[in-house]
């Protein structure tokens, strides 16, 4: 079997081109020899598995498990190399598609293609539910960008020692494993202002991934669920009924935007926020290929 390796800002991905059926019904139930394919020793190493597939009502499908095997829900990253690797394989033809994965139909857009690099602007789903928890005793936002993503901004006294040095394993582990998340698991995100960027809006973003159950690189379901955050937390009691902005991420593996528009249809009521044409934009990057 035929297999492509891809990183989105670092996220990484094995892909395979299942529009032939050729990964079978059974291979998908088996988490361990998917567990395997993705270990960093046994296998080639990856922090997800995608297959592409045929799709009656898109381009194509996307297909997702995490590094453990298991089925996951919307991968940000990995949509973009999935578009990428697509394209690469003909997939479809004019610079941009419409695919399906976990959370619905996607439209995306080729915006340049650079030997292996890929530049992608995706769009994710819209967001109409944010929880905001932000009180003497939790500061927290919740929010569901196709997958899980507790997000939480480092107060004063933390970030004295830095995102760079803060330990995202532990402190991720302690949300993931709580009593409210430890059955279904979340995506936790830890962000600051980057100090690195003069530009406006930009942050850096770290994130304790579930189902890899450690830190990856970068997360695109997470990074775009941040920007949406920062926006609330920075903006909220400025924000015009109805907005676009656009985020800058720095994560671990790599900068990525996110550009979207904000409306409050009831202003009176805080728990409406309508996120919608939320674009992830940035490379993915071809890295080898090969035979399993
Ligand atoms: N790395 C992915 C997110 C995977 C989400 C996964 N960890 C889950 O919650 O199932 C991304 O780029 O969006």
């Amino acid at each position: 079997m035929k297999f492509y390796k891809y990183q989105g800002t670092g996220n990484d991905f094995i892909m395979i081109d299942n529009r032939d059926n050729s990964f079978s019904e059974q291979q998908k139930k088996d988490k361990d020899f998917i567990e395997n394919l993705c270990h960093r020793r046994f296998g080639i190493g990856a922090d997800g598995l995608i297959l592409i597939e045929n799709s009656t009502e898109a381009d194509f499908t996307m297909v997702y498990f995490n590094s453990d095997g298991n089925l996951g829900s919307m991968c940000g990253n990995g949509g973009r190399c999935a578009v990428a690797f697509a394209y690469r394989l003909g997939v479809f033809q004019k610079k941009e598609t419409t695919f399906m994965a976990f959370d619905g139909l996607h439209f995306a857009k080729v915006a340049n293609v650079e030997n292996e690099i890929t530049q992608v602007e995706l769009q994710m789903s819209d967001i109409s539910e944010v929880e905001i928890n932000l009180d003497s005793t939790q500061n927290f936002y919740y929010l569901n960008t196709g997958s899980p993503h507790y997000v939480t901004f480092l107060n004063e006294e933390k970030i004295q020692t830095g995102l760079e040095n803060y330990p995202i394993v532990e402190e991720g582990k302690k949300v993931r494993y709580n009593e409210r998340f430890k059955k279904e698991g979340t995506n936790v995100n830890f962000v600051a202002n980057n100090a690195n960027n003069s530009e406006k809006n930009s942050i850096f973003v770290r994130t304790y991934e579930r189902g890899v159950e450690d830190e990856t690189l970068s997360c695109g379901t997470g990074v775009t669920a941040c920007a949406l955050a920062y926006f609330l937390n920075q903006k909220l009691d400025k924000a015009e009924s109805q907005q676009s902005d656009l985020v800058h991420v720095r994560a671990l593996g790599g900068n990525l935007k996110v550009r979207f528009t904000y409306s409050n249809l009831s202003q009176n009521n805080n728990s409406e926020h309508n996120f919608t044409s939320i674009f992830l934009i940035g490379a993915a990057t071809a890295v080898f290929e090969g035979i399993i």
